[in-house]
């Protein structure tokens, strides 16, 4: 698949653009805060109903105006889709897919997929369980739209529990209907998450060894209530064990308020040469394997799709040393649409480009096509 025209109304600092991409490798050039990021914000946004920056959709609105407007022609194999989003400060968002109206933004899933890379995913490994969720829940919601379905009413049932919980009375037969439910939809949740895991692994551990240069080895393992020692994360096993952990933390949680058995408590653990990265990996170490993690994202959603997603790398080169940036960009080149911003064309050290890429130039929220990279 790939992005052929993006088209932006009152974003961020874009007045009004369209821009015609190469399937190949797309560069943003320019100095900062000139408006390359929210270039890759707004196909985040066409391609995931939501921003990678904020979870306000009206930030995204240009300021002084009323509403934004994002459009993208998406080539795949089985034909064009035109895709158009809306969103205003007062007003929900409003999705367009072929000129016809969406109720839901989850019919976005199976448009367009990416997968992004960008220097707050560096803190992956040693941030909070939250954001390794996150990284799962993203990648299979733009696979599934039923992982999307499950993990929305999963979402909104937590936060009603939550409220039961709190209350100085509680209503025991609500919180039955409830417990059912979150066996029912947790366990889809983490079954699906496991897997996902548990492919991801070896695929990440290859790239890992490339990267390493053989020294160290990646393992990656879903760690969840749900999953049985032995590892097994079939969907009985999974209800079982959800099951028996609300029965053996209900006191607790009508102690503490607050949910504590769920896919919401869950994690990804990750060992670098068996020791937990988590803890221990160094600057060096957490680079190279959340690489890895990402070239193996990309590589999951190529075979689970069908076709490679884009992808999005926000000023890697600034990140990434020499050897990670080389290996990374030659990973780019097999096929699959990219976008690279950067404020100097030099740091990414390229030697020769790719015949289908093109550079653009970003300088206060306009888009120039730099005929070096015309093709
Ligand atoms: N809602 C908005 N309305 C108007 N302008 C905005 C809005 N949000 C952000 N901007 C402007 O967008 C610019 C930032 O753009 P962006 O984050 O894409 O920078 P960048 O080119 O990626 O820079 P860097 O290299 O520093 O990451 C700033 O000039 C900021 O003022």
């Amino acid at each position: 698949m790939y992005l052929s025209t993006l088209q932006l109304g009152a974003f961020r600092n874009y007045d009004s653009l369209t821009i015609h991409f190469s399937p190949g490798l797309n560069v943003l050039y320019g100095d900062n805060a000139q408006g390359k990021t929210n270039l890759l914000e707004a196909i985040h946004f066409l391609a995931t109903g939501r921003s990678h920056r904020t979870s306000r959709d009206p930030d995204m609105v240009q300021e002084g105006r009323e509403e934004l407007l994002a459009r993208a022609a998406v080539v795949r194999r089985t034909g064009t889709i035109e895709l158009e989003l809306r969103c205003g400060l007062q007003t929900r968002k409003q999705l367009k897919i072929n000129g016809i109206a969406e109720r839901k933004i989850a019919r976005l899933v199976g448009s367009l997929a990416v997968v992004l890379f960008s220097p707050d995913d560096l803190q992956l490994l040693k941030g909070p369980p939250s954001g390794r969720r996150r990284f799962l829940d993203l990648e299979l919601s733009q696979i599934s739209q039923t992982y999307l379905h499950h993990l929305m009413a999963y979402n909104r049932l937590v936060a009603q529990r939550n409220t039961l919980l709190k209350q100085p009375v509680i209503d025991e037969g609500l919180m039955a209907v409830y417990d059912e439910q979150l066996v029912e939809t947790g366990a889809q949740l983490v079954v699906r998450r496991a897997e996902a895991v548990r492919r991801l692994s070896p695929i990440a551990s290859r790239y890992h060894r490339m990267l390493a240069e053989d020294r160290e080895d990646l393992e990656l393992a879903y760690q969840s209530q749900g999953v049985g020692d032995d590892g097994a994360a079939d969907l009985e096993t999974v209800r079982r064990r959800l099951e028996r952990e609300l029965a053996r933390l209900r006191s607790e949680e009508r102690r503490r308020q607050v949910t504590l058995v769920g896919p919401h408590r869950d994690d990804v653990g990750f060992w670098v040469a068996g020791r937990d990265a988590r803890l221990y990996a160094s600057q060096g170490q957490q680079r190279t394997a959340v690489l890895a993690l990402k070239l193996a994202e990309l590589e999951f959603m190529s075979e689970e799709i069908g076709e490679p997603p884009l992808l999005l790398l926000d000023d890697v080169a600034s990140e990434l040393d020499p050897h990670r940036r080389h290996y990374l960009l030659s990973a780019v080149r097999e096929g699959v649409q990219s976008f690279i911003t950067c404020t100097d064309l030099e740091d990414l050290m390229v030697r020769e480009w790719p015949a289908d890429h093109r550079l653009f130039r970003v300088r206060a929220g306009t888009v120039v096509l730099d005929d070096r990279g015309l093709s």
